[in-house]
Formats: C-alpha cells, sequence, structure tokens
C-alpha cells in the first residue's frame, strides 16, 4: 500500500475507535441534555438522544433555568419555531450554563428567513456556544450577516458551498461550526473535516438536523476538550444510522423509524467498517 493511502486508512481508523470510544462513553453516562427546541423537532430530538444512550429534557421555561440549567451536562438552543417570548429562555440558559462550565450548542434554524430570526441568531452566537451546526444556506447567513434564499427552513446550498462562511463563522465566534449536508463539513476555523457518512432520504424526514445537534450535544457533554472531534463523531454515527436504517426501509416514514433502531443497536463493527471522516 502508498505510503499516503496508509495513513488515510490509519487517519480512519483512529477517527472510527474515537467516535466508538465517545457513543460508548456516553451510553455508560448517559448525559443529561436539556433541549430549548423547536415544537416539530422535540419527539424526534428526545427519541434520537434516548437511543443513543443519553437523558433528553425539553425543558424551556425562563421560570425553571436558575434551578435546572446548573444540573445539567449539556444545553442545545434550537430557534426553529422562535417567538419573541421564547428568546429570553434562550439568553438566560446560555448565560447559565457558561457560568456552570457546561457546553452549549446552537441550531440556527431559517437563520436568514427574517430580520428578527437573525438578530436572535447573531445574539446568541455572541453568548458563546460551543458548537453552531446549521444546513449550508443557514451558516451562510450567519456568516454574512444578512438574509438568505427563502426556503425557509430546508437549504438552497450545498454543504460545501458554505466552505469559507463555516471557516469565517467559526474564527469570529470561536465556536466550533458543523455544516450538515451530503458531506458534513466540520471546522475550528483552520482545521476542516468532512464527514461522508448518511443518506440523502435523511432531508425528507423533518427536524433530523435538530437532532443530530442535539446528538452532538450530547457527545460534547462527554468530551468538552474536544468538541471538533465530538462533533464530527456526532455526525458520523448519526449518518451511519441513516445508512443501516436506509437498508430496511421503504420510505421517510420507515426511515425515521429504522434510523432510531440503528442508533440503539450500534456496534462497534458497523462503526469501525462505515465511518467515513476525511481531512478537506
Ligand atoms: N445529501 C445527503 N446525503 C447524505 N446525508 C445527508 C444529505 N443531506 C443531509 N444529510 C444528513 O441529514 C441530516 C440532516 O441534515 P440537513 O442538512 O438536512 O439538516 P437541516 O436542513 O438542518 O434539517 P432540519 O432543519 O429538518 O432539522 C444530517 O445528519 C446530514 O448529514
Ligand atoms: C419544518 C420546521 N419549521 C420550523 S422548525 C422546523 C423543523 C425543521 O427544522
Ligand atoms: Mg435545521
Amino acid at each position: 500500500m502508498e505510503p499516503s493511502n496508509l495513513n488515510k486508512e490509519q487517519d480512519q481508523n483512529s477517527w472510527a475507535l474515537n467516535a466508538w470510544t465517545l457513543l460508548s462513553k456516553l451510553r455508560d453516562q448517559s448525559p443529561l441534555i436539556q433541549c430549548i427546541t423547536n415544537f416539530v423537532s422535540m419527539d424526534l430530538m428526545a427519541n434520537t438522544l434516548l437511543s443513543a444512550g443519553a437523558s433528553p429534557a425539553m425543558i424551556h421555561s425562563i421560570e425553571e433555568i436558575q434551578d435546572f440549567t446548573p444540573h445539567i451536562h449539556a444545553l442545545c438552543i434550537n430557534v426553529g419555531t422562535l417567538s419573541p417570548a421564547w428568546l429570553p429562555a434562550m439568553r438566560e440558559a446560555s448565560l447559565v450554563a457558561n457560568k456552570a462550565g457546561k457546553p452549549w450548542i446552537l441550531d440556527p434554524v431559517a437563520a436568514g428567513a427574517s430580520r428578527f430570526r437573525l438578530k436572535a441568531c447573531l445574539e446568541l452566537v455572541g453568548l458563546k456556544p460551543s458548537v453552531i451546526r446549521g444546513n449550508g444556506s443557514e451558516i451562510i447567513a450567519l456568516s454574512k450577516a444578512s438574509l438568505g434564499p427563502t426556503k425557509g427552513v430546508d437549504s438552497s446550498h450545498e454543504s460545501m458551498d458554505a466552505m469559507e462562511a463555516a471557516k469565517s463563522l467559526a474564527q469570529s465566534s470561536g465556536a466550533i461550526v458543523a455544516v450538515s449536508g451530503a458531506v458534513d463539513i466540520i471546522t475550528d476555523g483552520h482545521r476542516v473535516v468532512g464527514v461522508h457518512n448518511g443518506v440523502s432520504m435523511m432531508q425528507k424526514i423533518t427536524a433530523t438536523g435538530c437532532a443530530v445537534t442535539a446528538l452532538i450535544a450530547a457527545f460534547v457533554a462527554v468530551d468538552p476538550l474536544h468538541a471538533l472531534e465530538a462533533t464530527a463523531s456526532a455526525l458520523s454515527i448519526f449518518g451511519i444510522a441513516g445508512e443501516m436504517g436506509m437498508d430496511m426501509a421503504k420510505g421517510p416514514a420507515s426511515l425515521r423509524m429504522h434510523l432510531i433502531d440503528s442508533l440503539y443497536n450500534l456496534d462497534q463493527a458497523a462503526v469501525s467498517s462505515r465511518l467515513k471522516v476525511s481531512s478537506l
């Protein structure tokens, strides 16, 4: 084997081992993940976290944050069905999480769809999330701080179109930035990693993006000092569950069910043989 191919294979093996180690830790530790998320995603997000081994809590009332948030292991904030009443709770939860030293992850759903949403997302970015995960259009809108094409929560861009936007957002915010798509891109502003797992049918199930953001929160909860690696691991594990689910699915509804079952049953052999991560 060529030395460069040998290096790539060793790289692949070490990514697979790391992803498996983190998933095993997650299953052992069952981190508590607070989710302040949109109404559409609540069910899939909670079930994704449970099937991976984490413990979800959809607690979003501002009255509960001071008591509850200090006890969590990570927080996921998703602006999908944002209204002015929810924003103060998102702010408060991120501040309490920061104060308690707990990582929090932002999903800037449809960031470029309205001025209200864009302004809210930019404010939340300023509150120092550990990771920001969006689709291509969302990351471009956030990075340029401007409204984008109006396809709502779906992307009108390929993830690769958002590579420079992702790097620049990572540099300006200090967060790890992840862009989902056919290739998931993860960057700290300098290093860029690509995850080549997943199936395109995942886009036909609402809130798979929201669910993988929560899974990223659970992975970062068990390895907060390596947020880039934890984020890439969560995206590859979710993508592998999608691939395995697709082998049994007849369409989006049965893929949703089989993806959750595959995530629950995932073993080391499947992770080692299927995981595809590369440096970009
Ligand atoms: N073309 C594709 N091929 C393989 N996997 C894909 C493809 N597009 C998306 N995915 C995977 O589907 C999941 C959701 O990503 P997507 O980009 O659709 O998120 P999103 O637009 O934020 O979704 P939502 O807003 O509905 O939650 C990710 O795990 C991603 O890797
Ligand atoms: C469809 C939809 N609308 C607002 S949030 C959401 C879930 C996917 O982001
Ligand atoms: Mg989304």
